[in-house]
């Protein structure tokens, strides 16, 4: 099993944590607005990393970032497999495309 598909049965479990015991169910708490802004902070936090940070700032920022998309997708009943699934989608479609072009 991958990094991301381990980490998205353990936020799915962690949720139904208390509170006081765990960050995820914490987040969870203050609601779907709060898990949206972490989401952009983390974003924002990344940018601001690579624009003018180390590289170990942008390897944390990010692990930030795809750990609360994790979390987000998760209380919207939002798989990561579907996200996987439609980067797959468009990797044939660019597939197709690069095929397309080298034949005209
Ligand atoms: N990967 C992470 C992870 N990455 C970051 N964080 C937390 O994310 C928070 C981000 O820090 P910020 O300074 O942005 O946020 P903050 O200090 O909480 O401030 P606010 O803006 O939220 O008010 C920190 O508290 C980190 O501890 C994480 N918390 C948990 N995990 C994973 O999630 C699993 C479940 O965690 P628990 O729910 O705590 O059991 C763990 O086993 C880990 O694998």
């Amino acid at each position: 099993m991958d990094t991301l598909t381990r980490l998205e049965a353990t936020i799915a479990q962690r949720l139904f944590a208390s509170p006081d015991e765990s960050y995820v169910a914490a987040l969870k708490a203050k609601g779907l607005g709060k898990m949206a802004q972490k989401v952009g902070e983390e974003a924002v936090e990344t940018v601001i990393a690579a624009m003018s940070g180390s590289r170990e700032e942008l390897v944390s920022e990010s692990a930030d970032l795809l750990m609360h998309l994790l979390v987000l997708l998760q209380v919207k009943d939002v798989p990561l497999a579907d996200v996987m699934a439609e980067l797959d989608r468009r990797e044939g479609v660019s597939g197709l495309e690069e095929k397309a072009s080298r034949s005209e």
